[in-house]
């Protein structure tokens, strides 16, 4: 799904190339930075660790090419943690030209910090010093020649989302490239040195007023403490629930399935009924079950409206800075589980799609944590396409069989936490996560992160689903899912009580988690097996894209046990609820 951060794109560096290091401290700007220098489209939200793996990109300026690599932010260089490690690697081996360090005028003391850390390495560094509108805000004024002069380098106040100060930050980048008179390399400076440089510095270049605070900083503290943090967390959770859900809905029956159903799909059924008007082809194609039938209406009518209304929803809550707070707040709840409460960022991020989620647990402290969320993630947390198909198959029919899918993930959730926390060994470290500012996003930066997600996903949804569709539609017109249904009956009708087309469903969740959902649409089921065809695709195996990610992330091995366990524990639940709904059945 379209949600990947844009890493792992190798470029070509020739020789004649610039190498231009974009560096600093985590959530400073840095990705808004290199988005807009390079046109290239990476994800930046308003929490730390959104850049966990470098990215590479272009620029071209005064006739010359640059190579920008956008490093993943630390608060140090003391190559205490991975993300440090690659930066500090950077630094030594890329034989960088120049370095672009970015600093947070908001916390500025902090960024001198690394400021110095960085240019002890002794390479050409201009600065740029962002998030100058939010320290307007806050009362909070530098003297940039000051500091220019103190730190012996360039520094260019930036307004970054709104492209504020970044043709100068160029213009010095491209002034002072390869420009080594000033810096010295210097590895020996303490750690207490340099907090004193600092205080000397911060002393001489910054003023703060003495003010009341704003609206949105007392309201940012707010949220923090259980009360009124938790009811606002509440009702927060309650109103995305209620954009996406109740939205979705709405966007669904007014515009898309009347735009797929009354015009596109007559369009493509027009089209080929002047070649062909019968057999297995035309089926194929624009059947009941046609590529050019359902492989749009899927992906287009039931499913975009949700997945676009949960990006909105959630790159809303990501520019925001809400999200590190809403983690403070499930801190103890989620060290049950094994994991502190800063993952709760990828737990979000994994109803929206797990991939994402999987490569952001790489903010994590440990790998204990990582698997512990990856796994979860993997098993129960239904993605937002999912939730698209469940909301299509569930919500006209039965509210509560809707409601009960949602509590069964939430319970084997904290089940399934519970047991892997005892059974993976490795302790939890300290919640690291930092509280940002409070931010109104801004409205430019949200759409253009909505769009590249939305984008993503019709890219990368489409194709899966118009193959699948095109599967089910070859295995039922040629008689072989009749075949393979008959093999796994003692299953599919025995154990789970569901018609042997159900069978349909577990071969295309393979593929795309809410194609184990879809199928089941056409079946015409009772309220139970409902119920259990829901729960057996929310459990069943992540889909190919997700177990690519795990693979990559943790290796074949640990990919193997949890495929396999999903698969399983979908049968198992999926076929105990079954038996016991039959059971009471037939008490009544
Ligand atoms: N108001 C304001 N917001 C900004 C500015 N620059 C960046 N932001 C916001 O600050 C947040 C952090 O930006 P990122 O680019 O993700 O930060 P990063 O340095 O790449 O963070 P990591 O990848 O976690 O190290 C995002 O929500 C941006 O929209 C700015 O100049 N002004
Ligand atoms: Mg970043």
């Amino acid at each position: 799904m379209g949600c990947h951060t844009a890493d792992g794109k190798d470029l070509y560096i020739e020789k004649n190339d610039l190498k231009i290091l974009l560096m600093g401290n985590p959530n400073v700007g840095k990705s808004v930075v290199f988005s807009k220098l390079t046109g290239m489209e990476v994800m930046s939200a308003n929490y730390t660790g959104t850049t966990v793996t470098y990215t590479k990109g272009i620029i071209n300026h005064r006739k010359k090419k640059g190579v920008l690599i956008d490093v993943p932010g630390t608060y140090s260089l003391d190559s205490t943690s991975p993300a440090e490690e690659v930066a500090i690697e950077f630094l030594n081996e890329a034989s960088a030209d120049v370095v672009i360090c970015v600093l947070d005028a908001t916390n500025l003391e902090r960024n001198l910090n690394f400021a110095l850390q960085v240019q002890e390495y002794g390479l050409p560094t201009v600065f740029a010093l962002n998030l100058i509108d939010v320290a307007e805000r806050q009362g909070i004024s530098i003297d940039v020649e000051k500091l220019e002069k103190e730190l012996g380098a360039p520094v260019v106040p930036t307004v970054a989302i709104r492209n504020i100060g970044l043709v100068e930050l160029m213009e010095k980048t491209w002034e002072i490239m390869g420009n080594k008179e000033n810096s010295i390399t210097d590895l020996t400076v303490t750690e207490e040195e340099r907090w004193q440089k600092v205080g000397k510095i911060i002393k001489q270049v910054q003023n703060v007023e003495d003010r009341h605070p704003t609206f949105l900083e007392k309201l940012g503290d707010l949220m923090l403490q259980p009360f009124p943090g938790l009811p606002i967390a509440v009702f927060v959770l309650m109103m995305a629930l209620g954009v996406v859900v109740g939205g979705g809905k709405g966007l669904r029956a007014a515009i898309f399935l009347p735009l797929v159903n009354n015009w596109i799909v007559p369009f493509f059924r027009n089209i080929i009924s002047l070649f062909i008007t019968e057999g297995i082809t035309y089926n194929i194609l624009v059947g009941e079950y046609g590529v050019l039938v359902k492989g749009i209406e899927w992906p287009f009518a039931l499913i975009l409206p949700y997945v676009l209304l949960f990006y909105i929803v959630l790159s809303f809550l990501e520019d925001s800075g809400y999200l590190p707070r809403l983690g403070v707040l499930v801190d103890a709840t989620l060290r049950r589980l094994g994991v502190h409460g800063g993952n709760i960022v990828p737990f979000i991020m994994g109803y929206g799609c797990a991939v994402p989620a999987i490569l952001g647990t790489r903010a994590a402290t440990s790998y204990k944590e990582r698997l512990i969320v990856s796994s979860l993630v993997a098993l129960a947390v239904p993605c937002a396409a999912q939730t698209g198909a469940f909301i299509a198959l569930l919500g006209e029919h039965s509210a509560l069989v809707l409601a009960s899918v949602y509590l069964i993930s939430f319970a084997s959730i904290v089940i399934a936490g519970t047991i892997l926390n005892k059974v993976i060994g490795g302790k939890i470290e300290p919640m690291l996560l930092e509280i940002p500012n409070l931010l109104l996003p801004d409205s430019q930066a949200l759409l253009k992160k909505i769009w590249i997600r939305t984008k993503g996903f019709m890219i990368e949804a489409e194709l899966p689903m118009m193959l699948g569709v095109g599967f089910a539609a070859l295995v039922a017109e040629t008689g072989m899912l009749n075949a393979v249904s008959g093999y796994v009956a003692p299953l599919t009708t025995g154990w789970l009580g569901l018609p042997s087309e159900a069978t349909l469903g577990l071969m295309l969740g393979i593929i795309r988690r809410e194609l184990a959902v879809l199928p089941l649409l056409e079946l015409n089921l009772t309220t139970l097996q409902l119920l259990v065809g829901s729960v057996v695709a929310l459990f069943y195996i992540p889909c190919l894209s997700v177990l690519g990610v795990l693979i990559k992330e943790f290796g074949i091995k640990i990919s193997l046990i949890i495929g396999v366990s999903t698969i399983v524990i979908a049968f198992f639940i999926g076929g105990l609820i079954n038996q016991i709904g039959s059971f009471i059945g037939l008490l009544f």
